[in-house]
Order: C-alpha cells, then sequence, then structure tokens
C-alpha cells in the first residue's frame, strides 16, 4: 500500500494561459500591435500561416471559458496581461478598453472562487516599443516598470499573485539567438543583452511593487535539469554548461547576485561586462518563484554545436511528446529539489507543467481520449507529491494549459489542452485529462 499523497489544504490547482496564445482579437477596442501580430504576419514565421487572430477567441468567450474553469472545481488561473491592450504604445496613453477586459474577467474568477495569479510579461511586447529596440534598450526597464505600475495601481485590490516575466530564457534563446521567437533576431551578441535587460525590467517592477503592492510577486522560470550522458568529463562538464546556460543563468543573479561563470565561456567576446548596480536591482527579495516544467536533457559533448558545445541525448525507453520531449516526472522532482538545496526554502509554484499529444478526433459521445496526456498528469503530480515529503514548500500547480492554443511559432497543430478547441467552431470538450485532473483536485491530490 503506497502512502497517501499529501498535498497542503489550501494548495492551488489549476491551468495556465497566456493572452496571444488564447484571447484573439488583438487589436480589439485600442489595443496597439504586439511583436507577435507582427511576426505572425510575417510569411514563413508560424507553421500553416496561423496567428493570434482568433485563437481561442477567449477575449470574446471568457465568461464561458471561467465557467468551464468553476465545471472543473479549479482553484486558481494563471493568465498574462498583453501589454499592448493596456497601452497601445507601450508607453504614454493607457487603452481603459484594455484595462476594463481584464477588469471583467478577475471579476468573474473571484465570483467563481477562482483565484487569478497574473503574469505581466509573456512575450507578447508592444510593436512600438520594439521599434525603439524592445529588449535590446536599457530604457525597458523604466518602460516594464511603468506599464507594472498602471497595472497594479488597477489590479491589486483582487489579484493576490503577481509574475513580472514568464521565462527569460526562451524569450532571448527563442527571441534573440536562434530568432525561433518574436521578434526573429539571430545574433550572439543581442542575446545577452535582451536576457540582462530582462532581468533588470524584473527587478523594476518588483521595485514598483515593494512600493505600492500588498500582496505576493515573484518571477516564472523554465527549468530543464540537466543529466550527464556519461560520466565522462567532457559530458559532465557540457552539462554543466547547459545548466548554466538555461537555468542558472536566470536564478543565479536573482536569488546569488551574480551569474554563473560559464556564462563568459559561452559567449566569450559577447558577454559584456554588467555594471554591479545592475545585480543590487535584478536580486530583489521575491515572495515565490514559478517554475515551468516539462523535460530534462540528457547531455554529452559536442564540439560542432554551437554555442553550447552540447547535443541531446535521446532515451530509447522513454515516451516522448509531439514537442520531442521526453516525458520525465522525475525531472520536476530534481527541479524543485534542486532549487531548495541551491537557493534556499521558499514558496514555489509549478507554474506550467503539461504536454503535447496527438488528440484522436472526437470519440462517441463528444468525449476526448487522451491517455498520454493523462498518464503524463499522473506522472508530474506524483512528482510534486515526493518533492513536498523532501520539504519542498510548493504552494501551487498549474497545468499547461486549459485550452488547445496556439503553440506560437508551431501554430494549432501542437495541443497542450486538457480541453480540446474546435478551432472551427469555438466548441470547447473537457478531455479524459481534464476529468482526471478534476477528480485530483477535487481530492487534493488523493485519488492518482
Ligand atoms: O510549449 C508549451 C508552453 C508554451 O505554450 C508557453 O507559452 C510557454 O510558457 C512554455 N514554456 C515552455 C518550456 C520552455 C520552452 C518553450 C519553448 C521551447 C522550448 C522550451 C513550454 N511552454
Amino acid at each position: 500500500m503506497t502512502r497517501p499523497i499529501r498535498f497542503p489544504s489550501n494548495f492551488l490547482w489549476g491551468t495556465a494561459t497566456s493572452a496571444y496564445q488564447i484571447e484573439g482579437s488583438p487589436l480589439a477596442d485600442g489595443a496597439g500591435h504586439s511583436i507577435w501580430t507582427r511576426f505572425a504576419a510575417t510569411p514563413g514565421r508560424i507553421a500553416n500561416g496561423d496567428t493570434g487572430d482568433v485563437a481561442c477567441d477567449h477575449y470574446r468567450r471568457w465568461r464561458d471559458d471561467v465557467a468551464l474553469m468553476r465545471q472543473l472545481g479549479m482553484k486558481a488561473y494563471r493568465f498574462s496581461i498583453a501589454w499592448s491592450r493596456i497601452l497601445p504604445q507601450g508607453t504614454g496613453a493607457v487603452n481603459e478598453a484594455g484595462l476594463a477586459f481584464y477588469d471583467r474577467l478577475i471579476d468573474e474568477l473571484l465570483a467563481n472562487g477562482i483565484e487569478p495569479m497574473v503574469t505581466l510579461y509573456h512575450w507578447d511586447l508592444p510593436a512600438a516599443l520594439d521599434d525603439r529596440g524592445g529588449w535590446l534598450n536599457p530604457d525597458i526597464a523604466d518602460w516594464f516598470a511603468a506599464y507594472a505600475r498602471i497595472v497594479f495601481d488597477r489590479y491589486d485590490d483582487r489579484v493576490r499573485h503577481w509574475v513580472t516575466l514568464n521565462e527569460p530564457w526562451v524569450v532571448t534563446d527563442g527571441g534573440y539567438l536562434h530568432g525561433t521567437l518574436a521578434p526573429g533576431h539571430r545574433n550572439a551578441y543581442e542575446a545577452p543583452i535582451a536576457s540582462h535587460n530582462l532581468l533588470r525590467a524584473h527587478g523594476a517592477a518588483v521595485q514598483v511593487y515593494r512600493e505600492i503592492g500588498r500582496h505576493q510577486i515573484g518571477l516564472v522560470v523554465n527549468i530543464e535539469p540537466k543529466y550527464p550522458a556519461s560520466d565522462a568529463p567532457e559530458d559532465v562538464a557540457a552539462t554543466r554548461r547547459a545548466d548554466a546556460y538555461m537555468n542558472r543563468q536566470y536564478l543565479d543573479p536573482v536569488f546569488l547576485g551574480s551569474y554563473p561563470a560559464e556564462l563568459k565561456e559561452i559567449f566569450g567576446p559577447a558577454w559584456p561586462d554588467w555594471p554591479a548596480r545592475d545585480f543590487d536591482l535584478i536580486s530583489q527579495k521575491l515572495d515565490f518563484i514559478g517554475i515551468n516544467y516539462y523535460t530534462r536533457n540528457v547531455c554529452r559533448h559536442d564540439g560542432a554545436n554551437w554555442p553550447l558545445q552540447v547535443a541531446p541525448v535521446r532515451q530509447p525507453q522513454a515516451t516522448y511528446t509531439e514537442t520531442g520531449w521526453e516525458v520525465f516526472p522525475q525531472g520536476l522532482t530534481d527541479t524543485l529539489v534542486g532549487f531548495k538545496r541551491r537557493y534556499g526554502d521558499m514558496p514555489v509554484y509549478v507554474m506550467e507543467n503539461g504536454s503535447a499529444f496527438y488528440d484522436p478526433p472526437q470519440a462517441a459521445h463528444g468525449r476526448v481520449h487522451d491517455p498520454l496526456r493523462m498518464d503524463c498528469l499522473r506522472g508530474n503530480i506524483a512528482a510534486l507529491a515526493a518533492a513536498i515529503e523532501q520539504g519542498v514548500d510548493l504552494r501551487g500547480y498549474m497545468v499547461w494549459s486549459l485550452l488547445d492554443n496556439l503553440e506560437w511559432s508551431l501554430g494549432f497543430a501542437k495541443r497542450f489542452g486538457i480541453v480540446h478547441v474546435d478551432f472551427a467552431t469555438q466548441r470547447r470538450t473537457p478531455k479524459d485529462s481534464a476529468l482526471l485532473y478534476a477528480r485530483i483536485v477535487a481530492s487534493n491530490g488523493a485519488c492518482l
């Protein structure tokens, strides 16, 4: 008989989404262009020519979607605010209609007993700010802080969990190094500058929150634990570089006040000498850390693989998702326990965890059978319990995602939702994984 899994009584079970991926109507009611409306309009940037022009039409169907969360018994909902709905030019004139949309959403969530957890930035930079250098312009820390102040002023009476940025690593690696995400740059000199300015902006927003906020604020990072393919010194060194580049590049400056030494080794002359004062700004005390976990990497040295000289090693016995990620729940436990060991004991939320699998067409009676996603969900929630048993102060868990949605450059084909969306009709159908998650939430993790 396995011991019952114990989650804290007020554990926040929920789901997560982001503005550009679900809302649609990106330019409605005075909203301005973002780098993603621009990227989506550039031929070849998003698979199948998909765009966020309609997406899940959440901008108009938000009330029904909250009702769906209520029906599933969700305790929380993590979503992002589109900066360019609030400030169409990124700075300057405020768009009241944009503020009013999120007012209505937040009020509806609270009326349904669902805790709103708000991300200020989930990749959709106002295009007007990109025209002024975007994340490459050091002034963006002030632009972001001004946007944050407006949003805190408006919603902090109802929102008790704030996130400054979603995944600065992805914004940098995808948007400035490999060019796979907006704004689509490929420049090893730009990437460290963008990354550093993201962290400066994060710190500036936290400073504003400490002036006027009454609740909690944190950062969300994607963590992908790295394991050496062998104990050969070159594989161990490659693994260390990969961990420094993806994971410690963000957690070290925020919690330890300095970058890992490996970054100078990786970027060489492209790695600037940063002013010490920046780290006082970046390492503002946080109330929690948000971790997005999807998979692990097994690493080997590969001298030809720029810039890290690391190659991933596929695991022959493992299950892989449609996005090519190994299903490895142990990595979630290792990540949470590893965070506590390196950075200390602090409240942790898993702010994203999920999987994309091919979902068969709707079966009879409107059911959508997704056994692989169910297995992944069970395994990851058991991994949470293992972390709690090892002393991790885990406060909540958000499944990515509530709805099938626009998977950035991969378009709509990669379905992460526990609720199926028929994009032709906008019909929502809870998948078997949603019904499983609803049971898990209702039993506070007992019925895995
Ligand atoms: O890919 C699924 C989700 C996205 O839809 C979310 O917007 C984003 O926050 C998010 N982050 C990750 C893990 C980091 C990652 C993203 C893209 C590519 C590789 C790794 C997975 N996801």
